[in-house]
């Protein structure tokens, strides 16, 4: 079974068409990687997989269910897109993660030591168990992003949907990222995760699909990276000119269509 399957998708902002016909598959237990240069329509493909942005047009199921008909979203975790765990918020690591066990628990019910577990083991295996009574306010941006890691997986997912997790991310929380990746991968737990370069993550991706400009404009291996472009340390935040952004996109159509 698939945890996701996206067919023939469409999906427009205030009449702008930003994905067409897409479809994609992500299989149980796949860690599945989209790629794209910025504004390709990354975020968008999965924001509409959450149900957060409508399709215009084509269907998604989760887990085999329709999601207009889907309701079991305990099963997905999901770590947006550089959400910063502190914002002033004076809460500790551990309040933050275990905000991850609210869909777990109910609100109205008070933390049970199954609970408490979760977060412990979710800290731990994002290497922060250490720092689970500090204020979020004191961890490096790299910290935070692996304490918002450790809030979904506190939730116990089936399916981890992360946008750029380790965008901006210092080289030790990225190796740290992947390792807690790696064990959630191994316990049989499905990745979604939207990156412009992949790092430490890249071993783990056993598929990679490359958006651009609202399409899927190739499926397969992890590309081979174009020039310094894809290199480390390169920060993908600025847009990119026609030519350039195709050669980022590393999309050899010749070697493998596109949803055939
Ligand atoms: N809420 C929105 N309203 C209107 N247009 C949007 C909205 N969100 C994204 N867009 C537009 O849709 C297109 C795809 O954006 P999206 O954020 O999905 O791309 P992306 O590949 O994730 O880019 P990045 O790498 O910069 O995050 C862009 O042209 C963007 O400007």
């Amino acid at each position: 079974m698939s945890a996701v399957a996206v067919r023939h998708a469409a999906v427009a902002y205030a009449g702008r068409t930003v994905l067409r016909d897409v479809t994609l598959d992500v299989g149980d237990g796949q860690v599945v990687a989209v790629l794209g240069a910025n504004g390709s329509g990354k975020s968008t493909l999965i924001r509409t997989i959450l149900g957060l942005v409508p399709l215009a047009g084509g269907e998604i199921d989760l887990f085999g269910t329709p999601q207009r008909r889907f309701r079991e979203w305990a099963r997905i975790g999901y770590v947006p897109q550089r959400m910063g765990a502190g914002g002033g918020v004076p809460a500790t690591v551990g309040e933050v993660v275990a905000s991850g066990r609210l869909a777990r628990r109910g609100i109205f019910r008070p933390a049970r030591a199954a609970d408490r577990e979760a977060v412990r083991a979710a800290l731990e295996d994002v290497g922060l168990l250490d720092r689970i009574g500090d204020p979020v306010a004191t961890l490096s941006g790299g910290q935070q992003q692996r304490t918002l890691i450790a809030r979904a997986l506190a939730g116990r997912p089936d399916l981890l949907v992360l946008d750029e997790p380790t965008a901006g991310v210092d080289a030790a929380s990225q190796e740290a990222f992947a390792a807690a990746l790696a064990r959630f991968g191994e316990r049989g737990g499905t990745i979604l995760l939207v990156a412009h370069e992949l790092g430490p993550l890249e071993p783990l991706i056993d598929k990679a699909v490359v958006v651009h400009d609202g399409r899927i404009a190739y499926e397969g291996a992890v590309p081979e990276p174009a020039g310094h472009h894809a290199g480390p340390g390169h920060d993908h935040v600025h847009p990119h000119a026609e030519p350039e952004r195709s050669r980022i996109c590393v999309a050899p159509t010749d070697r493998m269509p596109a949803n055939p």
